[in-house]
């Protein structure tokens, strides 16, 4: 076993203390795709994420919707704490791509930060043993083993390394899990640092997600709105849909802590969005991280979901100096 992949299974502890309040140590999860080691979750976090105090409300009450809502799933104590943290501690991308638009190649810039986590069905992350001896260096590739065939993924698989879900966004997979009753193998993390980053309409319908796939999202952070529409009925629709339903959009002002899953047929007939947002007046602490938990059944979404969220471009971390984040590489390690 490689030294490296090693160090994705053996945390390296790092001792931090103030003057007079000692404070737990910070662990870190390294993998040759990352491009710094991802702290652990500190064990107050990791000690809360505990099944909500409310139960979830289903919402079903319009046509091919089918919506679990958690108001909320984290308190809004644990919510704060998991936002900093994460946006502390995660890498972050500014995602351009080129779209051919009317025989025109167009650039696109994502308007958030984003950041992407997981591998498909057909392919798994090897977990070695952490007593077996480190011999020799792999080839970071060697931890990908095929999910059916147990044996190394083929270079060629991936257009880019898949990432491993580090141990700080697990933790919140399991309870995510446990509460939605879905298992999922990917993270992909948004971050809106202010009311001017956004998400525009759209649905999470790729064929690589399967039929009717189930999708947790999770808010941290600052409240914004998550606009859900009808799309246009098409000519084999089998759904009546009231004209009203199209023009006007359903509201739901998602706060730190809240979870909306989305469900069954809801990706198939809905759009969704987080719109552009007008600053406060003297409104701080605008940023908002949104988690979204899915499940790719085939190597296309892979690809997908690297190509879209992780790029070719600069690396960005937080800076508490600062208060922003910060390009600390122009390109991209993986
Ligand atoms: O930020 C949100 O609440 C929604 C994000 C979203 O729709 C997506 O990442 O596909
Ligand atoms: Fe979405």
């Amino acid at each position: 076993m490689s030294k490296r992949i090693h160090a994705f299974f053996q945390p390296i502890p790092k001792k931090s203390k103030t003057e007079d309040v000692e404070t737990e140590d910070i662990t870190r999860t390294n993998h040759p795709t990352y491009p710094f080691p991802i702290a652990d979750l500190p064990s107050h976090i990791a000690n809360s994420l505990k099944d909500p105090a409310k139960p979830a409300r289903s919402i079903t009450n319009q046509p091919d919707l089918d919506l679990l809502y958690f108001q909320p799933l984290l308190s809004a104590s644990v919510a704060r704490d998991l936002f900093h943290f994460l946006r502390a501690e995660l890498p972050f991308y500014r995602v351009q791509y080129t779209i051919r638009r009317g025989g025109i190649d167009t650039q696109i810039n994502t308007p958030r930060f984003t950041t992407v986590f997981g591998v498909d069905e057909t392919s798994q992350f090897h977990i070695p043993p952490t007593d077996s001896p480190q011999s020799g260096s792999l080839p970071p590739s060697s931890s990908l083993i095929d999910t059916q065939k147990q044996i190394p993924v083929p270079k060629t698989r991936y257009a880019r390394p898949p990432r491993p879900i580090p141990p700080c966004l697990s933790a919140l997979r399991h309870l995510v899990e446990r509460v939605s009753g879905t298992t999922y193998n990917f993270c992909l993390v948004n971050y809106y640092a202010s009311g001017n980053d956004s998400i525009t309409y759209h649905s999470d319908d790729e064929r690589f997600l399967g039929n009717d796939p189930t999708i947790a999202s999770l808010s941290l952070g600052a409240k914004r709105d998550f606009l859900m529409k009808h799309k246009p009925p098409t000519s084999t629709s089998t759904t009546n849909v009231p004209p009203a339903l199209e023009s006007k959009p359903l509201k739901f002002p998602l706060a730190s802590g809240d979870m909306i899953v989305m469900r069954g047929p809801t990706q198939a007939h809905w759009l969704h969005s987080i719109p552009k947002r007008k600053a406060e007046v003297g409104g701080a602490g605008q940023g908002r991280i949104n988690i979204t938990f899915r499940r790719a059944v085939v190597p296309g979404g892979t690809d997908n979901y690297y190509r879209y969220n992780v790029g070719d471009g600069g690396v960005y971390r937080w800076s508490d100096a600062k208060g922003e984040m910060e390009l600390i590489s122009d390109e991209c390690k993986g």
